[in-house]
């Protein structure tokens, strides 16, 4: 079986290979009288592929593997070497010096006493193949160079050595040992320069760790609701903080809490390694894709930044709790659910207690965790964080919790606070529609539910007048009610190679228009809350993967609608208008992310227009360049000879999907029928039954007959009409290019199909320009 190990002990394989002056794999190739035993950094170890999901990392962020090796521990010390298993060559298991290893070497001399250190730093290799944080001492040296936070933002230059590693090589004077160390975690990780120049970050008095993991992941500079919250909560303040879709607030708070990470282990030193680790972010989402996210999104920050080892639980619902709890117990960073959060804390193992010492608090999405469904969860996790300090603890204990209660730090982020939600809240439960947050109304009921530590929790907003982002443009499609299925089809045609997003109001709807679109050879995905976790995941994953279809179409309900971030989304179409003024938000906040520009385009029914209208109005009621009577919602003319071609297509997909979906309800009927019937231990027969129901005058008897009648196509019909879709997608929509005109040679076609630009078509359509 092959060997493991933590990826972070990559800095300190090159650490450790500066230092000695004879390298394994340099000796391995000149001296044959070599015993063939070797340290863990001379192995060729080899990257294990990191699982899709962050469920299947348990938490931890890159391994490292190696085969035919045997542990040989040396008796007295205990230390641990390595050799190529009997039958391999020796030379077999060792790794080649790179050219920036073999110059490190020339730097060997600036490190005093070294060889002890190297021999404590080597990473533990376990056999459970768990790799356990180390705080490394290079990282330790490093911080020990670095001013103390807070004091002077101005004077932090360092991390500018990602950028440009060149500068720090050359300034070789007073704290050149600290320079050396920076330019060796540059170089490490691939050897390259490539990061963005982060110097626009200085001001923010980032760690020079941080500021190398946001060189690596390109963010050249913090977006404005990162600057402006950053450092009010890097100096322990509370912070509600709004900012308009995919403007970056996950950052906002994420790099605050990896800066608390490092001053963290800097504060426990020595003893960092033994202390067991207790949590110190506790980030609640409202559903379970979002968690997910935001443990990528930070877990991609903490990976390239160098030691930052956080481990990060994912407690959200439909997945193993058994294993959750396992991360749980070792975690510096906890996301999740409310619901699944409750569950595993409220599980009785003390969990609670050490849940009580967290530094911060996050509520993302705050207005919808606060709301229906969830509040409930996140008041009892609230409500458990503070009361069990007064009533479980012994009096001397008390008033050391109480003060770590104290000092709790609690972020909480939204596009969007509604203005009834106190109301909804108190029981009140009239949910009149949405209204974007009125700032002190929202506030009160904060501070009253989430017991901030200061009085006033400062409130950072950055888009009190513009509700939108600023990439995005809105559009109108209006259609006959039974006709959307036909105006969806039409505006993915006139858009090919974009990825889109519909949102339904209902799951059955999320299943029948996926389908459809399946039927219709579209790639389409559906995510709705039916379906299992693992399947949710999946369409996510391979709706957002860069290898996809840049066609793919995700077929979602609102669960969609919060915080996903996904890279490339074009388009957003709301099949079924959104319910409210903050869902059409959030909606359409899934495309124009980042300073990118993206489509929403809402499919209307006449008798929705009034409701769309008004909802718009309320969107963009702040800002005072729009007008209730000029709304920026642009209506988009779907060409009628698209619409009268692509009909039959319509039609013959729709009779297909209705057949497929009705025997699948009938079976499933039928199933559930019989087994009741043989519980009763009477005789089930389903023709009586179906004649029974159908007779049935009452609510759903008309659908029952239109379901049976779509269950009773036969397989030969359906293959038929499946043909019949087959042969009509197989040719372009006709819009106007006579036959008699083409196959008189009349026309010269290749000039016609290079001046269309899409070819779904065959004739000249006019674009949407939209
Ligand atoms: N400083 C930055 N520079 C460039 N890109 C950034 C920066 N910070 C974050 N991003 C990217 O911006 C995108 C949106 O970020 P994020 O998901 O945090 O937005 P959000 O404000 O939380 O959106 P929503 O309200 O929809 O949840 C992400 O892809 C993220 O990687």
């Amino acid at each position: 079986m092959g060997q493991k190990r933590g990826r972070d002990s990559k800095p300190q394989a090159i650490e450790a290979k500066k230092r000695k002056k004879g390298a394994k794999a340099a000796i391995a190739s000149e001296d044959d009288s070599w015993d063939g035993l070797v340290s863990v950094d001379d192995l060729n170890w080899k990257e294990v592929a990191m699982p899709d999901r962050m469920t299947d990392a348990e938490g931890f962020f890159g391994l490292e593997e190696i085969d035919d090796v045997d542990i040989i521990r040396t008796e007295g010390s205990g230390e641990i070497q390595f050799k190529a298993k009997s039958g391999k060559p020796k030379k077999s298991i060792l790794r080649t010096l790179t050219a920036e290893e073999t110059e490190f070497d020339e730097w060997s001399g600036f490190s005093d006493g070294e060889s002890a250190e190297q021999t404590a730093e080597k990473p533990t290799i376990t056999t459970d193949e768990t790799p356990e944080p180390k705080e490394d001492k290079k990282a330790k040296k490093k911080k020990e160079t670095k001013e103390p936070k807070k004091k002077d933002n101005k004077e932090k230059k360092e991390p500018k050595t990602e950028a440009k590693p060149k500068d720090t090589k050359s300034s070789q004077n007073s704290n050149l040992k600290a320079n050396l160390s920076l330019a060796f975690a540059a170089l490490e990780d691939d050897g390259n320069d490539d990061g963005a120049d982060v110097s626009a970050w200085d001001e923010l008095g980032l760690s020079p760790e941080i500021l190398t993991g946001l060189s690596k992941l390109k963010f050249a500079s913090p977006t404005t609701i990162q600057k402006a919250c950053i450092p009010s909560i890097m100096d322990g303040h509370d912070v509600v903080g709004k900012a308009s879709t995919g403007s970056g607030k996950t950052l906002a708070f994420g790099i605050p809490i990896l800066e608390h990470y490092l001053e963290k282990r800097e504060k426990q030193g020595e003893s960092a390694e033994k202390t067991p680790a207790s949590p110190m972010a506790l980030i609640l989402s409202p559903t379970r894709e979002l968690a997910h996210q935001l443990a990528k999104h930070i877990g991609d920050l903490a990976t390239n930044s160098p030691d930052i080892n956080a481990r990060i639980a994912l407690l959200t619902g439909g997945l193993s709790i058994q294993k959750q709890q396992r991360q749980l117990a070792n975690a510096d960073i906890v996301i999740g659910t409310p619901g699944r959060v409750w569950e595993i804390l409220s599980s009785g193992t003390g969990l609670i207690r050490k849940m009580q010492g967290i530094q911060f608090l996050v509520v993302d999405e705050a207005d919808r965790l606060l709301s229906e469904g969830h509040f409930k969860e996140a008041e009892e996790i609230l409500g458990a964080l503070d009361r069990q300090i007064q009533n479980d603890f012994p009096d001397e204990e008390e008033e050391e919790t109480e003060d770590a209660s104290a000092s709790r730090q609690t972020l909480v982020f939204s596009a969007t606070f509604h203005r009834d939600l106190q109301q909804k809240l108190a029981g009140k439960s009239r949910w009149t529609g949405g209204d974007i947050m009125d700032k002190k109304e929202s506030m009160e009921y904060l501070l009253k539910k989430l017991k901030f530590r200061e009085e006033k929790p400062k409130f950072i907003d950055m888009n009190p007048v513009q509700q939108m982002a600023q990439g995005l443009k809105e559009g109108i499609v209006e259609c006959p009610a039974m006709e959307k299925d036909l105006y969806l089809y039409s505006l993915l045609l006139y858009y090919p190679k974009h990825r889109t997003l519909v949102f339904t109001n209902s799951i059955s709807a999320v299943r029948r228009l996926t389908q459809l679109l399946q039927t219709l050879q579209l790639p389409a995905l559906a995510l709705h809350s039916g379906m299992a976790q693992k399947a949710r995941l999946r369409s996510v994953e391979r709706f957002s993967s860069p290898t996809s279809d840049p066609s793919s179409i995700l077929v979602a309900t609102d669960v969609a609608a919060r915080g996903l971030d996904i890279k490339g989304i074009d388009c957003v179409v709301h099949y079924h208008a959104p319910r409210t003024a903050d869902a059409y938000v959030h909606r359409s906040g899934r495309t124009a992310r980042a300073g990118a520009i993206g489509k929403s385009v809402i499919i209307c029914a006449p008798d929705e227009v009034v409701s769309v209208a008004r909802l718009a109005a309320k969107v963009h009621a702040s800002n005072p360049n729009v007008s209730a009577k000029k709304l920026p919602l642009e209506s988009l003319e779907i060409d009628r000879r698209v619409v009268s071609r692509i009909r039959p297509r319509i039609t013959l997909a729709k009779r297909i999907t209705d057949s497929n979906i009705a025997k699948e309800k009938v079976s499933a009927e039928d199933n559930w029928m019989r087994a009741a019937a043989e519980d009763l231990g009477v005789e089930y027969d389903s023709d009586e039954f179906d004649e029974a129901k159908g007779k049935g005058r009452g609510r759903g008897g008309g659908r029952h007959q239109r379901e049976k009648q779509a269950s009773s196509i036969t397989k030969g019909e359906l293959q038929g009409l499946r043909a019949e879709l087959k042969n009509q997608l197989s040719q372009r929509v006709n819009i106007g290019v006579s036959e008699r005109y083409l196959t008189a040679g009349r026309v010269d076609i290749e000039a016609l199909l290079r001046g269309e630009g899409n070819d779904a078509f065959l004739g000249h359509l006019d674009p949407l320009n939209f």
